[in-house]
């Protein structure tokens, strides 16, 4: 593989501190960051590291269970939560990502797909207290956009709402396995999340220190497939100022008629001499809307489609974009490819 082309790219920190006096600067703050690279950080935004700390703790204790275990609560496509492993398939890569994780919802969409108290006593709970915290600051970032797109402060987060049976928010534990530094024999690349927008409102995601791997590649720079070709950003844990690397998913970007952009990320395939190999425990909180909600930007740039729809034509754009790819492979080598197995519900 050529080596990859890095480039420094300011990803701005944004405080949340005295919120409610300060709304209009953060406003403008977070609107900027939007329109032009799509990632921010957030600090003081009320979470504590020693509540990030134990989430973090939960989740190894959940991965470290034995597979029979964990494959009592099996990932649902149709649920978009539970457990799966090696499993989800890209189309930038048409390999699986080399990780396994755990996506929890707030409400019936888990029946069945929690671990009962006596295998992990008070992992639901934690998790759940953890959830709704990050459902919190979510919020206060709903309530500056929709300021920025001149709707009501109430417009996303109605939108948003966990409380309904509705919600289809996600937050998804995910645990990259070590990877081996000898050059693979058959030349295998072990791609930790190939590049990839998300398809939600905005994703608020929770690195370790010395965990790294994430790189952007702001959407609008983007000039070859799945930005390959393009230059990247590396953005580093900062456990020091507690923050929370946020990005606009194109859910957002759709919804403010491409204003704000969904921006490339990834977790690069370990592969150079300065690359991180060990394991990496990240979250992800993706903010889904309700599946009633109706979704359509000021200036009504697409047609209105509900949340379900939404989420629906992006699982069937990034489905036909893998089956394209197996189709191209197929008339190149003349032989099927390994069989799809699974498309996660999520980007
Ligand atoms: O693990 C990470 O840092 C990024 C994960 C991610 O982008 C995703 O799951 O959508
Ligand atoms: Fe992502």
């Amino acid at each position: 593989m050529a080596p990859t082309k890095y480039v420094d790219r300011v990803v701005p920190t944004i405080s949340l501190r005295d919120f409610n006096s300060r709304v209009d600067d953060i406003t403008r703050e977070l609107v900027n960051a939007a329109e032009n690279v799509g990632f921010f950080c957030i600090v003081d935004h009320g979470i504590s590291r020693a509540t990030i700390d134990r989430i973090f703790d939960q989740s190894a204790r959940f991965f470290n269970q034995d597979e029979s275990v964990k494959a009592r609560v099996p990932f649902s496509a149709k649920y978009n939560a539970g457990w799966e492993k090696n499993a989800q398939l890209r189309p930038s890569t048409g390999a699986v990502d080399r990780k396994e994780s755990y996506q929890m919802q707030f409400g019936s969409g888990m029946d069945g797909r929690w671990l009962d108290e006596d295998t992990l006593p008070g992992f639901q709970q934690e998790a759940l207290d953890f959830m709704h915290q990050t459902q919190r600051v979510s919020e206060k970032l709903m309530i500056c956009f929709a300021r920025g797109l001149n709707f009501d402060d109430d417009y996303f987060i109605n939108a948003h709402d966990v409380s309904r049976q509705e919600s289809q928010t996600v937050c998804r534990l995910l645990h990259y396995f070590e990877t081996p530094q000898q050059p693979n024999p058959t030349g295998e690349v072990f791609h930790r999340a190939g590049a990839h927008a998300d398809w939600d409102l905005l994703t608020l995601l929770f690195q370790k220190a010395g965990q790294s791997g994430l790189e952007i590649c702001p959407g609008r720079e983007v000039s070859t497939s799945f930005g390959y070709g393009d230059s990247w950003t590396k953005v580093e844990p900062d456990v020091e100022k507690n923050a929370i690397v946020c990005n606009v998913g194109d859910l957002l970007m759709s919804w403010s008629d491409d204003r704000f952009k969904s921006t490339f990320h990834r977790v690069k395939a370990p592969s150079e001499p300065h690359d991180y190999y060990g394991e990496r425990y990240s979250i992800a909180f993706f903010n889904q809307p309700c599946r009633d909600a109706k979704i359509q930007g000021p200036l009504k740039k697409y047609p209105l489609v509900t949340g379900e729809e939404f989420t629906r034509n992006a699982m069937t754009r990034n489905y036909k974009a893998i089956q394209d790819k197996l189709q191209k492979e197929e008339e190149q080598h003349a032989s099927a490819p390994e069989s799809v197995r699974t498309v996660s519900a999520q980007a």
